[in-house]
């Protein structure tokens, strides 16, 4: 049996996505709205394409590239927190999130409404791995290992979510 194995990954200047967001930590402590420049990255392992490829660098980049451009310049929203509710109002073209007295209100179109239950790097790296999952590593034919999303959220604060694929 061999022992060898491969991963590819891509990281690029402009795999960095501008977005606010609030979390809540230590019970109901919820920080004030602030923002980030979340930088991404990502890995995948498996065996080797006929083009000995685990798979295309190309493709990754760009697909990863097009998650980064949805999120860019939004307000990253919660719908699975047990208390920040957020609802979505079509008609006034509205988002509203509410955690005990405290109340936002934003644009629906400056919103992305993520099904996490905190807007955590983790969560957000989970969110983006699931995302390439469904975008190009389902659609790929030949077996991959891994997918293995790092999100930084401060310089030099990263987390990382690895997904098995087997
Ligand atoms: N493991 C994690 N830890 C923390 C997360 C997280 O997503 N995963 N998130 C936070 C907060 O969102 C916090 O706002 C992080 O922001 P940051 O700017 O790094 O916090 P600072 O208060 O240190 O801000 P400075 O601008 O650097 O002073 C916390 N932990």
């Amino acid at each position: 049996m061999s022992d060898t194995s491969y991963r590819v990954r891509v990281t690029k200047d402009h795999l960095v996505f501008s977005a606010a967001h609030f979390i809540t930590f230590n019970g109901n402590i919820c920080e004030r709205l602030h923002g980030h420049n979340w930088r991404v990255a990502v890995e995948v392992t498996g065996g080797l394409d006929e083009n000995r490829y685990v798979f295309d660098f190309i493709a990754l980049r760009d697909a990863t590239q097009a998650i980064v451009n949805e999120l860019d310049h939004r307000m990253l929203l919660p719908t699975g927190h047990p208390t920040i509710s957020v609802t979505v109002d079509d008609e006034r073209e509205e988002v509203e999130a509410r955690f005990e007295t405290r109340r936002w209100v934003f644009p629906k179109e400056d919103c992305i409404i993520l099904p996490v239950p905190n807007t955590t790097a983790e969560e957000i790296a989970h969110w983006i791995a699931t995302r390439l999952v469904d975008d190009v590593i389902k659609k790929h034919r030949h077996e991959l290992k891994s997918i293995r999303v790092d999100v930084e959220e401060n310089f030099g604060q990263w987390a990382q979510c690895e997904l098995s694929l087997d």
